[in-house]
């Protein structure tokens, strides 16, 4: 299989996150993710003052190296004051130096690293809020691989970046100026030397090595190509045989093999090319300038104290220009990984959670609903009209019942009514009020629903009921189960309530998941009821129990009724009958079954035979 470049597990970065083009847009855009550091910028400050100290040490010890060579050879280090310092105090100097070195660098890590996983978690957080209030669309829109993987590759990509690329960036840049002003300071004529020779190596090779990664990605390719055909092929091998295709597939994967290998020697010449490169160029330069060295020291013009700094600053001065070069790439994907957890943050959320004004009492629902000419085509396919002027009123506390042929429109009805979407045309009110009026949250907390499949968290039964209400005490749940008819089932589990259902609740039969269901919404105890129909027969108990359930829910509550089975709404006030996204038909059982050539009669007629 060709790999996604989606990571959901987690486990993992994603390595192909987007680079993106170094402007000054995009450094503007991809800061804005500082906000999130601004917390902890004590922390961050603290961390950057020991990052400069560390680095500030490592770039003392080639200098002290040099003093204990030049001591070593005769020519004692003598301060400005006039005093001599021994080999042994310099020796302990430089002990001074890797001491302070390692406590600065632990300092530097703890205080980085508090700053990186206390920003990534409010990133996360922010990330998580910001979906759960997205509306409906947006889930249709993109793929939940590709959501997961903003929080976990992206916000693991800026997390590397706060933790490590910004201090290596800055001890890079710190090294590569320190140790130039160190090696002119040592030598001037053998710093411009080495600095002509040495860096346009460095960067060829860098430029180089890219070439050779491309290369090496593109033999991937090829290869992950091949294993396509093998996969392929051997899972529909009925297929391959009946069609007498054997030798076909396996010129096919012959050619296939082929091209990888074409593909691979041909990054492979690269590699060689680089390595022979490496060897000549790198160690020619540094050939190039040892020779200029030993010339300067022979002549007197350096001592070999001097030599040795000099030659330890080049090699930190060689690193940093390579470092800064992977940096570079870094930098770049981060700045696409802030700028796409950016976009998400900037996405408008649904108006939900909208503080009530002062004064103003919880919001009280009757259970009115009345649809007025609504229109609506989903936002993934928007040339598509769904629904077409439905109308129709329910009063409070009435039943009705919606069907008519899979398609035809009517859990999009429902959904409406939630406001999981914007409507095309039209209007619905509930207590005479349009329901875009409402706060969302207090909207939908007076509207139960009890869904076709239902979708049980991991956790417990208590906790699966309680979804519908997380304060309920356990007193609250159990009644609620009974009147569900769950209690049956509960109480021969050994463990009762705390019984756990599995993953999306796969321990349970099919009745069994809807009762719970069932008892969630008697828990949240809403004034309007949508129940979707199971279209997955159960057997005539389980059914009967359901049922039962279902009618206790009813009670006393506006209920919308999506029906698959006939059978069970013959006593709802009203049926509507939906084809084609329009209301075809409506009335009462007795009236619509006793119409000629209605579609409903048709429909009774049609499940009459079936069973
Ligand atoms: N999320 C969606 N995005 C785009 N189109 C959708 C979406 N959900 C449903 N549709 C389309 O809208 C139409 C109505 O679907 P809806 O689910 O409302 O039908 P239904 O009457 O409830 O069917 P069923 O009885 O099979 O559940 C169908 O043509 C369906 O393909």
């Amino acid at each position: 299989m060709a790999r996604s470049g989606i990571n959901t597990s987690g486990a993992t970065l994603d390595p192909d996150v987007p680079k993106k083009k170094l402007t000054k847009e995009s450094f503007r855009q991809g800061l804005r993710i500082f906000r999130y550091v601004l917390p902890y910028r004590a922390k961050f400050s603290v961390g950057m003052v020991l990052l400069a100290l560390s680095s500030a040490t490592v770039m003392c010890f080639p200098w002290v190296i040099g003093k204990l060579t030049d001591s070593a050879n005769g020519k004692p280090f003598v301060l400005p004051n006039g005093s001599v310092v021994s080999i042994n105090q310099i020796a302990l100097g430089l002990f001074a130096v890797i001491l302070l070195q390692g406590l600065f660098s632990f300092g530097r890590i703890w205080f980085f690293t508090q700053v990186s996983e206390f920003t990534v978690r409010d990133i996360r957080q922010a990330l998580y809020a910001k979906f759960v209030s997205l509306p409906i669309p947006y889930f249709e829109k993109n793929r939940v691989g590709a959501i997961t993987s903003r929080i976990t590759s992206d916000v693991g990509m800026i997390q590397d970046s706060f933790s490590l690329t910004l201090a290596e960036l800055f001890r890079q840049v710190m090294t590569l100026v320190v140790g130039i002003i160190f090696i002119m300071m040592v030598s001037v004529k053998l710093s411009l030397f080495m600095l002509l020779t040495f860096p346009p190596i460095v960067v060829a090779a860098m430029v180089f090595g890219r070439k050779i990664r491309v290369l090496a990605k593109a033999t991937q390719d090829e290869l992950a190509k091949t294993n396509v055909i093998v996969e392929e092929t051997l899972q529909g091998i009925n297929t391959v045989k009946a069609f007498t295709n054997e030798l076909f597939e396996t010129r096919r994967y012959t050619v296939s093999l082929t091209n990888t290998v074409r593909a691979a020697l041909k990054s492979n010449l690269y590699r060689g090319g680089f390595v022979s490169f490496v060897i000549i160029g790198l160690f020619g330069g540094i050939i190039l300038v040892l020779w200029r060295a030993a010339t300067l020291v022979s002549a007197g013009q350096m001592t070999i104290g001097d030599l040795t700094s000099f030659a330890l600053y080049t090699i930190f001065i060689g690193a940093s220009v390579g470092g800064l070069g992977e940096l570079y790439g870094k930098i770049q994907s981060t700045l696409g990984a802030s700028e796409r957890i950016l976009e998400i943050l900037d996405e408008p959320s649904e108006p939900t959670h909208k503080p009530r004004l002062a004064g103003t009492a919880p919001l009280t629902v009757r259970g009115d609903i009345d649809y007025r000419h609504v229109a609506f085509s989903y936002p993934t396919r928007p040339d598509l009209p769904v629904l077409q002027d439905i109308s129709f009123d329910i009063q409070a506390g009435e039943k009705i019942a919606l069907v008519g042929p899979s398609g035809a429109g009517k859990s999009t009805i429902v959904q409406l009514l939630m406001q999981f979407y914007e409507l095309s045309g039209g209007k619905i009110l509930i207590d005479g009020r349009d329901v875009q009026q409402f706060d969302l949250t207090e909207l939908r907390s007076h509207i139960g629903i009890v869904p076709q499949e239902t979708l049980l968290f991991g956790g417990s039964i208590r906790e699966n009921i309680a979804y519908g209400r997380t304060d309920a005490t356990d007193e609250e749940i159990t009644t609620a189960a009974r009147k569900a008819n769950a209690w049956q089932f509960i109480s021969t589990f050994p463990e009762g309530l705390d019984t756990l259902v599995g993953e999306r609740g796969i321990k349970l039969s099919g009745g069994q998941r809807q009762r719970v269901a069932i008892a969630r919404a008697i828990l949240k105890n809403p004034a309007i009821l949508i129940l979707d129909e199971a279209t997955s027969a159960l057997d005539s108990e389980s059914e009967q129990l359901v049922q039962g359930a279902m009618d206790e829910l009813m009670q006393n509550r506006t209920s919308i009724i999506i029906a698959h089975r006939l059978s069970t709404i013959r006593k709802v006030d009203k049926i509507l009958v939906i084809d084609g996204g329009r209301i075809v038909e409506q009335g009462t059982h007795d009236e619509l079954s006793n119409s000629e050539n209605g579609i409903y009669a048709k429909l009774l007629k049609l499940q009459f035979e079936l069973s």
